[in-house]
């Protein structure tokens, strides 16, 4: 199908999909910073455009409003994402972040925010390039303003305002296929609390399942397995920057992290990223850590529930522990705390625990994309050691 604006881009295109002639790498080249168009893109005129301060208590509740009730929902509308305050202040102020990267648009009038997309810095290797990178996320338009060409617009003016940084390329997921993923994932879901996945309609009794067959099916232990596993901690920093960035390695596409970034993105947060080490007791060293964040989701139009609470697999990496027991002990502190659901994408090597754990695969699919930059084949899941919020 016509992709009009995704045609005109430095992406992978689906005509050039068989040929490999074409070299793997940046598309096109940069441009100096003084020919990168200096104001902003043309909205239609009753709009404007506003950097957005997430920092500001009153900015960071409109960005939330209009996220919570204008964002990603599933394809049967049973949910909407509905990322917290404090997570999205997390997610958008990484070491080096740019506050011009943050970018809303107004309506003049009114003052209401309509519409957002964000980047975030990331150093992203690709097999041996490491390559400086904006994550771009957070793409919303009101509903009511939908299908009215405003998502080229946004998406244009966050390329600039990037390229204004001497930045070329961008990662980012996507739900819907758009020229052209490099790979695309499966979300995998474990009930923890089946009970009320059934009351919301996501999962239904399996034939021959009674509710208490169901909840024993599902039951978790209520302590960890593995010796040594506890809550990670500033002093661990090190250890698992070492840990991870070795383990990354064998992936084709994965974040290059340094210590500064794992103390932001691993370090456990409050209802927002939670991460556990396993001390050996005999020498004290970390040989595995897991890590999980929380996403929540309106529940739309049920009578009783409105909040589904669901962690996601975030990076895991083990060494001494198997990674079976590792995520088991995930599962059984996610429970712990209260978590309806932990889900997972089958990348990296998580396809080795997601049956044995009782995680049944979703019928949602989120597919990975490169701006500007080509990759000659499109990649396994588990090539791929890249996790986007
Ligand atoms: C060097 C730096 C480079 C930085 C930039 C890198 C690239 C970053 C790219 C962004 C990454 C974001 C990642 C991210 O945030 C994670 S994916 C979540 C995206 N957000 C949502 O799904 C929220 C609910 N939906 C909406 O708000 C609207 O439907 C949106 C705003 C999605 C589209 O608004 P709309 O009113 O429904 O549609 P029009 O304005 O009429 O525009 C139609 C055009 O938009 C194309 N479209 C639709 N959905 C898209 C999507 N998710 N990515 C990219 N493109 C998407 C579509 O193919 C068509 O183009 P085509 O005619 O060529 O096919
Ligand atoms: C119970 C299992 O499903 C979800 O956890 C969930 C929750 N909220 C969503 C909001 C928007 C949405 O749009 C694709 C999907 C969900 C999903 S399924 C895919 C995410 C995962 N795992």
């Amino acid at each position: 199908q016509r992709h009009k604006f995704w045609e005109t881009q430095p992406v992978g295109q689906f005509k050039d999909l068989n040929d490999t002639s074409l070299p793997e790498g940046p598309i096109e080249p940069p441009t100096p910073i003084s020919e990168v168009k200096q104001e902003p893109y043309n909205l239609p005129n009753l709009y404007e455009w506003v950097t957005c301060d997430i920092n500001s208590e009153d900015t960071c509740a409109e960005v939330y409003n209009l996220l919570s009730n204008n964002y990603v929902e599933d394809d049967e509308n049973m949910f909407r994402f509905n990322y917290s305050k404090e997570f999205l202040r997390w997610a958008l102020h990484p070491p080096g972040y740019y506050k011009t990267w943050h970018i809303g648009v107004r309506v003049k009038s009114s003052k209401k925010l309509v519409a957002f997309i964000t980047g975030i810095p990331a150093r992203i290797r690709v097999r041996t390039d490491v390559v400086s990178m904006a994550e771009v996320n957070f793409l919303c338009v009101h509903k009511k303003l939908r299908s009215k060409r405003l998502a080229p617009v946004m998406i244009k003016e966050v390329t600039r305002r990037v390229h204004l940084e001497n930045i070329w390329q961008a990662a980012y997921t996507a739900g819907v296929v758009l020229p052209t993923p490099i790979t695309s994932c499966q979300y995998w879901h474990r009930s923890l609390n089946p009970k009320k996945l059934i009351d919301v309609g996501f999962s239904r009794l399996g034939p021959r399942m009674t509710m208490s067959r169901t909840l024993k099916l599902f039951k978790l232990p209520d302590q960890p397995a593995t010796p040594g596993f506890r809550k990670m901690e500033l002093r661990d920093v090190p250890a698992v920057t070492r840990l991870l960035r070795a383990y990354l390695m064998q992936f084709v596409v994965a974040p290059d992290l340094d210590e500064l970034d794992v103390e932001h993105w691993v370090l456990p947060k409050d209802e927002v990223v939670d991460s556990y080490v396993v001390e050996s007791p005999e020498n004290h060293k970390i040989t595995d850590f897991c890590s999980f964040y929380t996403l929540p989701s309106s529940i739309l139009g049920h009578p009783t529930h409105s909040i589904l609470k669901a962690a996601y697999s975030y990076y895991n990496v083990s060494t001494k522990t198997p990674l079976l027991q590792l995520m088991n002990d995930a599962l059984i502190v996610a429970k712990h705390k209260g978590f309806d659901v932990f889900n997972a994408l089958d990348l990296m090597h998580n396809e080795s625990f997601l049956k044995e754990l009782k995680f049944g695969p979703g019928d949602g699919k989120l597919h990975y994309y490169l701006y500007n930059y080509r990759i000659k084949h499109i990649l396994r899941a588990s090539e791929l050691g890249l996790v986007l919020l």
